[in-house]
């Protein structure tokens, strides 16, 4: 089959990539020059594990092109894939922006009838408006169909995602247009789940902001876990023994980030609040994760008193480890707050640093490794927990740092080996080890 993937992000280029793998001709269109170019020479612009292989692998094969060019991307696609951005407005709505300009490029290049797939996370009701819009458009002889076909890959594990999903949402109004792309997707083995377009859209949003409320609630359950003396990571294991609850989605932490869960409650909040439904569970999310991002903060303030003049080390700046995206990170919420209260900063990611500096270009010391950042300081904050911070020997925190107080967003070590050291270890949901004011005896 002839694919057109339009948007070449986290998910169209994975998308593109993995629909190529799986034996289709697929073209990708980007706007933006710069990526195409790189692209066409088989470099992901993002950091995706395993996802500069499979590119070249199939440019090499010849299943697997990129343009900027929509009309000659656009001519012999059977399908075309929507994969644009659809980032959140200032009132928490979904922006479709990019969207409505995809559907104007459909309209004026494509010449045949055509099936259009929306990937992009849109609102309820989206996929029959861009069906409306297009037929409207395009000339009287020629028919667009939409399906709704949500993807739920996660940044970091995309590659491995988009060929191990749990299931593949195809939701359509027309049975032809739903069988051709149950076709395009039969290779990948995925169980498929076909269903009405407005549902489709709806799982999308409803998975999202179960899993941002799964995160939320064990969060909450940690922070009474410090007031009573229970540990989060026993209780999450108890509780996932129990296969209705599951295992997953339960590591306590700051709170959720990324490009996907922060936006999605909120445009679902909307969607909910145009019907005039006030769903006040979501928003009691919303409002907590806000919160929980600052934890460490709070936590340090309370500690220390004032964090002016205070050397700090922020070992972390993606919303999560194996990605180099720090969207909605909590290093965004905690790095500006330090800032503010006079702290000096030295931070550390292993990829995340060159986006991090677009957004703080001088204003924080950034350094070449992890044991550079806690070097001579007060204080660590542990935002993400990539496995090379893991792995780090705890006697390194003790002989670098001015003094030993660390301060656990991801809970990366384990307390019993937390307590050979004379440490002052704060993590979530989990007892504070206090050894001794050390700060006041190193000084
Ligand atoms: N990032 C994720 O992990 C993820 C997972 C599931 C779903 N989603 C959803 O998928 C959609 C895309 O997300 P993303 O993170 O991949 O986006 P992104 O912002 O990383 O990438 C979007 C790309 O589209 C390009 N673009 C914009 N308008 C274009 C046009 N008219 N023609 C060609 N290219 C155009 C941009 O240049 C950009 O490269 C969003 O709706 C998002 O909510 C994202
Ligand atoms: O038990 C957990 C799991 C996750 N997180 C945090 O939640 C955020 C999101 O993590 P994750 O879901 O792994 O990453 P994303 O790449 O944002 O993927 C989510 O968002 C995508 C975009 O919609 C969906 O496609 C995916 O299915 C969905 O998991 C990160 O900040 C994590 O640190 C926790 O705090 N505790």
């Amino acid at each position: 089959m002839n694919i057109a993937v339009v948007g070449t992000g986290y998910v169209g280029l994975v998308t593109g990539v993995g629909l190529s793998e799986i034996g289709h001709n697929v073209i990708c269109i980007d706007t933006d020059e710069k990526k195409v170019t790189r692209m066409k020479l088989g470099e992901s612009p993002i950091y995706e594990p395993g996802l500069d292989e499979l590119m070249t692998k199939n440019i090499k094969e010849g299943r697997l092109q990129f343009t900027t060019n929509h009309a000659e991307a656009f001519e012999a696609a059977h399908a075309i894939y929507i994969a644009v951005g659809t980032p959140e407005n200032a009132d928490g709505t979904a922006n479709l922006t990019y969207i409505n300009q995809v559907v104007e490029q459909i309209a004026t290049y494509v010449k045949k009838d055509i099936v259009v797939v929306t990937k992009s996370t849109v609102p309820v009701g989206t996929n029959h408006s861009i069906k409306e819009k297009l037929n409207a458009l395009l000339p009287t002889e020629t028919k667009a169909e939409v399906v709704s076909n949500p993807e739920f890959l996660r940044e970091g594990s995309a590659v491995y995602d988009i060929f191990n999903g749990d299931r593949i949402v195809i939701g359509a109004d027309s049975k032809e247009a739903a069988a051709l792309i149950r076709e395009i997707n039969e290779p990948f083995g995925i169980p498929i789940y076909e269903t009405d377009i407005c549902s489709a859209e709806m799982i999308k949003y409803a998975s999202n902001a179960f899993l941002a409320t799964k995160i939320s609630f064990i969060n909450e359950i940690a922070n009474v876990c410090e007031k009573v003396g229970a540990d989060v990571e026993q209780v999450a294991v108890g509780m996932g023994l129990d296969s209705r609850v599951g295992t997953q989605f339960l590591k306590a932490g700051i709170g959720y980030g990324g490009s996907c869960f922060p936006k999605d409650t909120k445009a679902l909040k909307k969607i909910a609040e145009n019907v005039d439904y006030d769903f006040g569970l979501l928003s009691a999310v919303i409002e907590f994760n806000n919160k929980q991002q600052r934890k460490l903060l709070d936590q340090a303030v309370a500690d220390f008193g004032s964090l002016e003049g205070k050397s700090i080390g922020v070992l972390g700046l993606a919303f999560k480890p194996n990605t180099d995206d720090i969207r909605e990170a909590a290093s965004l919420t905690i790095i500006p707050e330090l800032l503010r209260m006079g702290a000096h900063v030295k931070a550390y990611d292993p990829i995340a640093i060159e986006n991090m500096k677009k957004v703080l270009p001088t204003e924080i010391q950034y350094t070449g490794s992890a044991v550079e950042a806690i070097e001579d300081t007060d204080l660590v904050l542990i935002l993400t927990e990539w496995d090379e911070f893991k792995s780090l020997s705890l006697e390194i925190f003790v002989k670098k740092m001015k003094s030993s107080f660390i301060y656990d967003g991801r809970n990366c070590f384990s307390l019993e080996a937390v307590q050979e050291y004379d440490i002052n270890y704060y993590s979530i949901g989990r007892k504070m080890l206090n050894k001794s004011n050390l700060a006041t005896n190193k000084n």
